[in-house]
C-alpha cells in the first residue's frame, strides 16, 4: 500500500506532492501518482523518486487519494475505475466547482474530502479551504496533513466556490499586481530584473506586516498616506481607474464560474 495517491500531477498535483514531500515529511516511495501524460510522469517521477502506475492501481493500492485533474475530466478520470474504491480510503477532490454529491455519484465507498488549495502550497505558504462529505475520526490527521500545505479553512461545501474565487484564482491576481507594479517602475526608469524584485518584496513585506501587527488594513495604508504627499497621489489614480471595483469583481466573477463549473 501507498500513503498517499494522486490522480493527476499538473500544476495542483504537483504542489501537493511536493507539499507533502518537503513539508508533511512523507517520503516519496510512499507516494504512487499517475496522469495521462506519460512525459509528465516521467518528470515527476525523476524529480521526486515518487512511484508512478496505472489508474488503476493507484486507486487499488492507496490510503488516501488526491483527485487533480481539470473539472472537465473527472468522468474520464473515475468511471473507468469507479468499482476499485474501498471503504476504508480516503477520496481527496481539488476540482474546482465540482461537488462532493457529484463525485459520490462514481462512488459511496471512500470518505469524500473537497479542499480548494492555491499553488503557494508548493512552498508551504498555501490557503486550503476543506469540505468534509460528514464527521470523520480522521478529521484531525486529514487537517494536520492539509496544514503542512498552508493555513487551512474549513467551510460549508457551498462557500468553497468562494475561496476559489478569493484564494484559489488569487494568486493569478497577485502575480499580474507585482508585474503591473514592476512595470510602473519600468516606466519610470527601472530595469524590470530589479523593478520586479522591489515590487515583489512590497507586497511580501506589506502582506507580513498586515499579518504580524494585526492592524487594520486602513491603518496601515494610511501610515503610508502623507497629506499631499506622493501616496495619496497614486491611490487617487487607482480610485480613478477603480482598483477595488476591479479586485472585487474579480472574486465575484471567478466565484460565480465555480458555481457553474457544478
Ligand atoms: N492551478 C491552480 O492554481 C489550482 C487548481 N485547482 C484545481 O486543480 C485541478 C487541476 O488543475 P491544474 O493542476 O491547474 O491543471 P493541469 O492541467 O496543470 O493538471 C491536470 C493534470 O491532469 C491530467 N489528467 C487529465 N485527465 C486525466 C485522467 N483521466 N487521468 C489522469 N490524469 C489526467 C493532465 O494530463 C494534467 O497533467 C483542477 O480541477 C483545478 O480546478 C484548484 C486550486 C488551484
Ligand atoms: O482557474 C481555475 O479554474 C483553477 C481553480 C482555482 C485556481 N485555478
Amino acid at each position: 500500500m501507498f500513503k498517499v495517491g494522486i490522480i493527476g500531477v499538473g500544476n495542483m498535483g504537483e504542489a501537493i506532492l511536493k507539499g507533502l514531500i518537503e513539508k508533511a515529511g512523507i517520503n516519496g516511495p510512499e507516494i504512487v501518482i499517475t496522469d495521462i501524460n506519460q512525459d509528465r510522469v516521467k518528470d515527476i517521477i525523476e524529480k521526486y523518486n515518487v512511484a508512478g502506475t496505472d489508474i488503476r492501481k493507484v486507486v487499488n493500492l492507496s490510503e488516501i487519494i488526491f483527485l487533480a485533474v481539470k473539472p472537465k475530466d473527472i468522468e474520464s478520470a473515475l468511471e473507468p475505475v469507479k468499482d476499485l474504491f474501498k471503504e476504508n480510503q480516503i477520496l481527496i477532490s481539488v476540482l474546482a466547482g465540482i461537488k462532493i454529491e457529484k463525485i459520490k455519484k462514481f462512488t459511496e465507498k471512500p470518505l469524500i474530502i473537497r479542499i480548494m488549495p492555491n499553488t503557494p502550497a508548493l512552498i508551504g505558504e498555501g490557503v486550503i479551504g476543506v469540505s468534509f462529505e460528514k464527521n470523520t475520526e480522521k478529521k484531525d490527521f486529514i487537517l494536520s496533513l492539509l496544514k503542512t500545505l498552508g493555513e487551512v479553512y474549513e467551510v460549508k461545501e457551498e462557500l468553497l466556490d468562494v475561496i476559489t474565487g478569493l484564494s484559489g484564482s488569487g494568486p493569478a491576481y497577485v502575480f499580474n499586481f507585482i508585474d503591473a507594479l514592476a512595470q510602473g517602475g519600468v516606466k519610470m526608469g527601472l530595469s524590470y530584473d530589479m523593478a520586479l524584485k522591489i515590487a515583489t518584496q512590497t507586497v511580501l513585506g506589506s502582506a507580513k506586516l498586515l499579518k504580524e501587527s494585526g492592524q487594520h488594513p486602513v491603518v496601515l495604508r494610511d501610515m503610508v498616506t502623507s497629506p499631499a504627499g506622493t501616496t495619496i497621489y497614486g491611490l487617487h489614480e487607482l480610485e480613478k481607474k477603480n482598483f477595488k471595483d476591479a479586485v472585487m469583481s474579480a472574486v465575484e466573477a471567478a466565484t460565480k464560474r465555480s458555481k457553474e463549473l457544478s
